[in-house]
């Protein structure tokens, strides 16, 4: 089945399955935009148009389709009225998100809705025109890319910035490893982090997030080039770090992930309302 096949047939099982026209064309160009970009065949990306039809119509469903959780703790991260404008175009306008531990919020939107950009100004890397981000706690960011060393390999990764977050050589080391083991992935000693794959360096780029244990992890789309067997790794990595009591936001475009989590700000329907 190709591309267009798939994707028409998808909106023909939206629509049977009674979502609107809007949120149905929204879903399919979300979907043709990956397609496109991962050159994968839709069948192996997304399965059946039916099967992925009917998922993204239980994600509307309400909390009752959400997996059972434990109840979340203190407010861990609080953005309030969050403003950027990049040449006097505003990306992003008063956004509010406010995440609890043991929570797990979804930034969702069209490609170049200020996904990124939120995620790097509550990391702190850049700074917002107005409004203001809370953390309370140690925090991990998991980049889209770029966030590893080309010429370190991934133990000394895990002892850099181990070392930033108080851990010994030895215990740096060991956690990278059980982490890395979590994603199915045996980081291979002396390798250069510029000779791995994109997908394993995302793996890298994960662990080094998780690395000892932080109380906020903010993942920017980690799961580009994993495959399928790693993405699956990866959402129960999550779930164990909500169980664990740690807040996590992940940015993703994917809408059927939206019942894997508690939350989802959407910074496309947010410009929308403000338009
Ligand atoms: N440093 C910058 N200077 C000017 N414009 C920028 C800069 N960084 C981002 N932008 C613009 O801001 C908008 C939001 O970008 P951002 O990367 O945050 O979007 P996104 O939702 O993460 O997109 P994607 O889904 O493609 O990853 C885009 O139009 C982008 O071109």
């Amino acid at each position: 089945m190709n591309h267009d096949d798939w994707l028409a047939a998808l909106t023909g099982e939206l629509r049977r399955h009674g979502v609107g026209p809007d949120l149905t064309g929204h879903v399919v160009a979300e979907a043709a935009t990956h397609l496109a970009e991962s050159g994968e065949p839709p069948l192996r990306v997304f399965g059946p148009p039916e099967a992925y039809a009917r998922a993204v119509a239980d994600s509307l469903g309400g909390p009752d389709q959400r997996p059972p959780r434990r109840r979340p703790g203190p407010v861990r991260l609080a953005a309030q009225g969050v403003t950027k404008r990049y040449r006097g175009r505003t990306v992003l306008d008063r956004v509010d998100l406010t995440v609890r531990a043991g929570e797990i919020a979804a930034v969702v939107g069209a490609n170049g809705a200020g996904k990124s950009t939120f995620l790097r100004i509550c990391a702190g890397l850049l700074s917002p025109d107005s409004g203001t981000v809370r953390i309370d706690g140690t925090l991990g960011y998991c980049p889209q890319d770029g966030g590893t060393a080309e010429f370190l390999d991934p133990d000394e990764h895990f002892v850099l910035v181990g070392a930033g977050r108080g851990l010994s050589r030895r215990t740096a080391r060991r956690d990278g490893r059980v982490k890395a083991a979590a994603l199915d992935w045996t980081p291979p000693a002396g390798t250069q982090a510029r000779h791995l794959s994109g997908g394993t360096r995302q793996k890298l780029n994960l662990v080094l997030a998780g690395l000892g244990e932080p109380d906020v992890l903010l993942l920017d789309e980690p799961y580009q080039g994993f495959d399928r067997g790693t993405y699956l790794d990866f959402w129960h990595e999550v779930w164990r770090w909500r169980d664990a009591g740690k807040a996590i936001v992940v940015v993703t475009h994917l809408l059927n992930q939206l019942d894997r989590v508690d939350i989802v700000l959407d910074l496309t329907a947010s410009r929308e309302r403000v338009a």
